[in-house]
C-alpha cells in the first residue's frame, strides 16, 4: 500500500511516501517544509530541487506535496496517515477519520493550541487535494496511554482528575520509532530524550512509557525553543491578577515568546543561538538553561525507572546538535553517564571497555514510519 504521511511540528511540516507491506516501509520520497521553503528527497536519499511556496495557506502545501508525489511513484497514495498531537481523553488510539473524529479533534484542540490548528488545516487540506481518500490519525499520547497511575496523576483534586485533567505526553510516535529500530537490542531500562522544536524525556521500562516530562500539554517539561516548560504555577497566578494578563496573552507567553527565545531574546533555534552564543551572555544563559534542563529530567526519569541502560537522543537538536549531547551527558556524569567521543563502537552504543554505566546512542526520530505502519494495520485489519 503507498501511504503519505503528513507530520506537523511545531517549527516544520514532515512529509514521507512510503511504500508499505505490514510493518516493512520503504520511503519512496521524503521532505520538509519550514517556512515557505520545501526540500524533498527520493528514494535513494538524493535531494530534489527545493520548491519556494507562495503562501502559508496549508491547501498550497499539501498541493506541492501532491505534485511531487505523483511524480515520484508509480502508483498514487492509496491514503494519508497524520501526526495529531493531542486527541483529548476521548481519542487515545490512532483511528480513521471521519466527520466524528474531526470534531473531537476540534474540541480537544484546546488541549494542543501550539500544534492542533495546524494538523485539523492539514487533515482538510488532504481532503482537498485528495478527495476521498481514506485518512488516518496518528496520535502522540497513545504511547504514554498505559503509564502507572502515579505518572499519569497530576497534583489536583478528584473532580479536576475525573474531568480528564492528567498528564498525557508526547512525541510517543518517535519514542514508539526507536523502539522499533532498536527491536530485539532494546534494554529494559531506555531513556529517550526527544530534543528539537519541542523537547521531551521518557522513560521506557521493557518497550513501554513509564514516565514522560510533558504533561497535559506539550508546554510543560523540559525548557524549549520558545516554550517556558516547567514554570513555577504561581508565576500565572501572579501574572493573571497583578499584570492585566488573559488566557490569550498567557498563552503567547508561554508557548511562544519563552524558553530559549524569551531568555536569550534572539532566537529559539539552536543553530543560531550557537552563533551567537560568543558574543551574547543572554544566549549563552539560554543555551546553558537548556542543558541543564535537559539533564535534570534525564536524572529524573532515570529514578522513575530504577536505573538506566541506554540513553537515546533524537529529535532536530538530538540527532545533529554534538555540543548539546556533550553538555547534557558531562552534567550526569556524576550519575555514571558518560559520553564516549570516539573510538570504536560496542552494541551499546560505546567503545568497548568505556566506563559508562549505560549505553548512549543517537537515533532518528522516525514518527512517519510509524504513522505508516499504524495507517497499514488500521486499513488492513
Ligand atoms: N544542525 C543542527 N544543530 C543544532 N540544532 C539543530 C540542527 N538542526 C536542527 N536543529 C534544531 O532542531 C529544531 C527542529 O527540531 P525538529 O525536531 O525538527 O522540530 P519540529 O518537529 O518541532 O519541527 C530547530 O529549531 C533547531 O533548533
Ligand atoms: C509535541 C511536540 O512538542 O511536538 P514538536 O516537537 O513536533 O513541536
Ligand atoms: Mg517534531
Amino acid at each position: 500500500m503507498i501511504i503519505l504521511t503528513l507530520n506537523s511540528g511545531s517549527s516544520s511540516l514532515k512529509f514521507g511516501l512510503f511504500d508499505t507491506q505490514g510493518v516493512d516501509v520503504r520511503a519512496v520520497m521524503s521532505g520538509e517544509k519550514t517556512g515557505r521553503t520545501l526540500r524533498a528527497s527520493d528514494a535513494s536519499g538524493t535531494a530534489l530541487p527545493d520548491v519556494s511556496l507562495a503562501d502559508d495557506n496549508p491547501i498550497t502545501a499539501v498541493g506541492i506535496i501532491r505534485n511531487l508525489v505523483s511524480q515520484a511513484a508509480i502508483l498514487a497514495p492509496q491514503a494519508i496517515g497524520h501526526r495529531v498531537v493531542h486527541g483529548g481523553t476521548g481519542l487515545r488510539e490512532h483511528c480513521r477519520i471521519d466527520d466524528r473524529v474531526l470534531e473531537q479533534l476540534r474540541l480537544a484542540s484546546a488541549m494542543s493550541p501550539l500544534h492542533a490548528p495546524a494538523a485539523i488545516s492539514m487533515i482538510e487540506a488532504a481532503e482537498t487535494a485528495f478527495p476521498g481518500l481514506p485518512q488516518v490519525a496518528c496520535f502522540d499520547t497513545t504511547f504514554h496511554a498505559g503509564m502507572p497511575e502515579v505518572a499519569r496523576t497530576l497534583p489536583l483534586p478528584r473532580a479536576l482528575r475525573d474531568a480528564g485533567i492528567q498528564r498525557f505526553g508526547f512525541h510517543g510516535l518517535s519514542c514508539e520509532s526507536i523502539v522499533h529500530q532498536l527491536g530485539d537490542e532494546c534494554p529494559a531500562r531506555l531513556i529517550v530524550a526527544h530534543l528539537g522544536s519541542g523537547s521531551s524525556v521518557t522513560a521506557i521500562r521493557d518497550g513501554r512509557s513509564i514516565d514522560t516530562s510533558m504533561g497535559f500539554t506539550p508546554s510543560g517539561g523540559v525548557l524549549m525553543g520558545t516554550r517556558s516548560g516547567e514554570l513555577d504555577p504561581g508565576v500565572i497566578i501572579y501574572l493573571l491578577r497583578e499584570k492585566g494578563y488573559d488566557f490569550a496573552s498567557l498563552e503567547q507567553l508561554v508557548d511562544h515568546q519563552s524558553g530559549m527565545l524569551g531568555i536569550s531574546g534572539v532566537s529559539g533555534d539552536m543553530r543560531r543561538l550557537h552563533a551567537a552564543e560568543i558574543e551574547s551572555r543572554d544566549c549563552q544563559l539560554a543555551v546553558e538553561m537548556f542543558y541543564i534542563s535537559v539533564a535534570k529530567q534525564i536524572a529524573a526519569m532515570m529514578v522513575s525507572l530504577g536505573g538506566l541502560d541506554l540513553l537515546v537522543f533524537t529529535g532536530g537538536i538530538g540527532e545533529h546538535d554534538g555540543d548539546t549531547r556533550e553538555e547534557v551527558c558531562g552534567r550526569l556524569a556524576c550519575l555514571g553517564v558518560e559520553l564516549a567521543i570516539s573510538g570504536p563502537r560496542s552494541a551499546s552504543g560505546n567503545p568497548a571497555g568505556f566506563s559508562s554505566r549505560c549505553g548512549i546512542r543517537v537515533l532518528m526520530s522516525e514518527e512517519n514510519n510509524q504513522i505508516a505502519r499504524h495507517a497499514y494495520r488500521l486499513l488492513t485489519t
